[in-house]
């Protein structure tokens, strides 16, 4: 449904719009943020390209534009970003606020089959149908045509499946220290048996980054850019697996850069969101 807009706030020469709506993916309200840069645009269609960054788990639509600082970057290039949740709240699903890592805050960017989950938990519908629909509905301004993704660990996982999920859909993919290979690491493990059965392994590979890149055969190339970094706790624990991302993805053009001395934090993502915004452009702003 149309969004409410709930706050404008000034930011970066840009504006910050608190947004509102009730979903009929999620069948809950979902709030939201979407940047827009400042007018005049200058890109060929005269409507804005847009970058939606899907953050990771515990995060809200808050977190990155307040401590991740992707607008300065998206004014440079006249791109808009839109920073969604990470799963419905207050669905009152048994047990969905009891874990940090799983239910509320841990929505894994996927449409849910288990009996408990699957009437609420459907984010991959929420943010590659719903969402965009009504955005595009609603802000005509935006080009639906010039669509990038990109996240941060779960919301990495999401933008890399979410991309190879739907060739040609988007037009650009990068991700800060993504979830690579969920089926392979405990967060994955954890959720895909919650959200899709323990046995259904099959469903588990379908949203799996890596299993997915093998087949990806769209000119063959992709040129995603994905950054890490080597102080992450998550990375050495092994729950992220860029490596088998890397691996999987052969001489795709994927590009793995390891960051000395950086944690998993927003910190890191403030450091680097220039470069992906940057990235982005490239096949955005043309
Ligand atoms: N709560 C977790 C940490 C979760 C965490 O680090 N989440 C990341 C995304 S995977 C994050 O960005 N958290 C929110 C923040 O730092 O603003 C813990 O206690 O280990």
């Amino acid at each position: 449904m149309a969004f409410e807009i709930k706050a404008k706030i000034a930011n970066f020469g840009g504006q910050l719009l608190k947004l509102e709506h009730q979903s009929t993916s999620t069948k809950t309200k979902m709030a939201l943020n979407l940047f827009l840069p400042p007018t005049p645009i200058s890109h060929p269609s005269d409507k804005i390209p847009v970058l939606i960054f899907l953050s990771g788990l515990t995060c809200t639509g808050d977190n990155c534009p307040e401590k991740g600082f992707l607008q300065p970057h998206a004014v440079k290039h006249g791109i808009a970003v839109v920073y969604p949740d990470t799963s419905p709240r207050g669905a009152k699903v048994e047990g969905e606020d009891d874990n940090w890592d799983f239910g509320s805050g841990a929505g894994f960017y996927v449409d849910a089959t288990t009996e408990r989950w699957r009437n609420n938990y459907n984010m991959y519908t929420y943010i590659n149908e719903e969402l965009p629909l009504e955005l595009f509905k609603q802000f005509e301004v935006l080009d639906s045509g010039k669509v990038g993704i990109t996240g941060h660990s779960m919301g990495g996982h999401g933008a890399l499946t979410i991309f190879l999920k739907n060739p040609g859909k988007y037009l650009s993919v990068s991700a800060f220290a993504p979830i690579s290979n969920p089926i392979n690491c405990p967060w994955g493990q954890k959720a895909f048996s919650g959200y899709f059965g323990e046995e259904n392994k099959e469903k588990w590979a379908e949203h799996d980054a890596t299993e997915l890149v093998k087949s990806w055969e769209e000119n063959e190339t992709l040129e995603a850019l994905i950054d890490v970094g080597t102080a992450d706790n998550f990375y050495k624990q092994g729950q992220l697996l860029p490596e088998n991302f890397k691996k999987a993805a052969g001489g795709k053009g994927v590009q793995v850069r390891y960051q000395e001395g950086y944690d998993h934090s927003y910190f890191f993502i403030s450091s680097f969101a220039g470069d992906h915004v940057g990235f982005h452009a490239k096949y955005l702003c043309n």
